[in-house]
């Protein structure tokens, strides 16, 4: 297969990660002959220096035009002074929202050789396998701002077309999986949760009978998240729970730099295998995705190239499965990274003690068990 993909590495540890995940991408590319072309472009603070601009009209015409799209991180201290006019955040929102991309999965499945590291009772994660698909286009992020000298506000608006499609979504998730629905909101205080909440049952009522549904508020969700996480499995919920109940899940996974997401509008593999709008049908035409791990740029070690790679690692994972259609590769790349972390290879946030991996190291250790993995004849059909 040929797939144009395009590569935005933006800030902080961002360039560090996506080149990891490119790496491993060329890996499976040579290993099953296929044909992927890269190309970099700037977003984020890095766009700012250079364009003035977090989001340059060069970078979403060749997203529009890519196959796929992987991204880093965007932000750091150099852009973050609160009187700045723009900021390298400003341009990730606005490229989700250029795109349609409305669904953000997020799914965490602790690895048994992680435990150790989350800071969660190891009986309590055994067996967690949880799916959040966070709505990303709408809410408080996209809202009006208004700002004086003594006083903020910021907008926080969905309506029930925005609820609909990221609640369908979720359902046609849940359906391959254990068919368990949990929408989370704030109705008990929040206008647009009221509303998300009557649209949720709806929909569930009306076209997905099959589906269990039970509502749960934000707060206490953020609660049983940590104490009983095995009880969840897809989880549904707006732009800003979404954002800050993942960074929550990264620590039952063991740490921030593991975890992955795909970002997808409509068209894409997010419909049920073989129907119309899944990639694995062949309907390519309209695939649109960008895949970037959960984590930010993380200032506090970028340069040093200790940076966890396997959150992007698995987004390039993600990125072969839905807009390409390549499960077979995808389950390759899964695959090699368990076994890396199997082996014990850990970069230094799994490791606080001893000598960890760096994330070159860990990115070999991924390609070398691909490499290995597509020698067996039968791992290739
Ligand atoms: N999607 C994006 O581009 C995002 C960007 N950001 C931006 O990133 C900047 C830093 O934000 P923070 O709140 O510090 O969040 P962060 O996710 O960058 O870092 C939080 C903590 O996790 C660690 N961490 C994150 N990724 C890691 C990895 N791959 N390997 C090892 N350790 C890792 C960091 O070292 C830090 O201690 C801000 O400017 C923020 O706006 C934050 C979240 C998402
Ligand atoms: C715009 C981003 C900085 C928001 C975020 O934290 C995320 O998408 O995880
Ligand atoms: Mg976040």
């Amino acid at each position: 297969m040929r797939a144009d993909i395009v590569v935005l590495p933006g800030d902080g540890i961002g360039p560090e990660v996506t080149a990891a995940a490119v790496a491993v991408l060329r890996e499976i590319a040579r290993c099953f002959r296929h044909d992927f072309e890269f190309a970099s472009h700037d977003i984020g603070g890095a766009a700012i220096d250079r364009h003035g601009d977090p989001l340059p009209a060069a970078t979403v015409g060749a997203c529009r035009r890519a196959d796929a799209v992987l991204l880093g991180a965007v932000g750091g201290p150099k852009w973050s002074d609160p009187g700045a006019k723009v900021r390298p955040e400003q341009g990730l929102l606005a490229l989700r929202r250029e795109l349609g991309l409305y669904a953000n999965l997020r799914p965490v499945r602790p690895h048994p050789a992680t435990l150790g590291a989350a800071p969660i009772k190891p009986h309590l994660l055994a067996g967690v396998d949880l799916l959040v698909v966070r709505e990303l286009t709408g809410g408080i992020y996209f809202g009006e701002k208004t700002r004086s000298v003594d006083a903020a506000s910021d907008l926080c608006s969905y309506s029930t077309f925005e609820v609909e499609r990221v609640v369908r979504r979720a359902c046609m998730l849940a359906r391959q999986r254990r068919g368990h629905l949990t929408s989370v909101d704030k109705a008990n205080v929040l206008e647009t949760s009221r509303l998300w909440r009557e649209v949720a049952t709806r929909l569930v009522r009306d076209e997905f009978p099959d589906i269990t549904l039970e509502h749960q508020l934000v707060d206490s969700m953020a609660m049983h998240l940590l104490s009983r996480p095995r009880a969840y499995d897809v989880i549904v919920t707006e732009n800003m729970f979404g954002d800050i109940l993942t960074d929550e899940a990264s620590m039952l996974a063991g740490s921030m730099g593991l975890l992955p997401s795909a970002s997808l509008g409509d068209g894409d593999g997010g419909a049920a295998e073989g129907q119309p709008g899944d990639a694995r049908a062949g309907d390519r035409s309209t695939v649109i995705g960008l895949y970037e791990p959960i984590h930010g740029s993380a200032p506090d070690i970028a340069g040093r190239g200790i940076a966890n790679p396997v959150g992007a690692i698995l987004s390039a994972a993600l990125l072969l499965r839905h807009s390409l259609g390549l499960e077979a590769e995808a389950l390759h790349v899964e695959t090699a990274v368990a076994a890396t972390l199997e082996a014990g290879i850990f970069s230094a946030d799994l490791m606080p003690e001893g000598r960890a991996a760096d994330t070159d190291e860990v990115a070999d250790a991924v390609i070398e068990r691909i490499a290995a993995a597509s020698r067996v004849p039968e791992l290739r059909d």
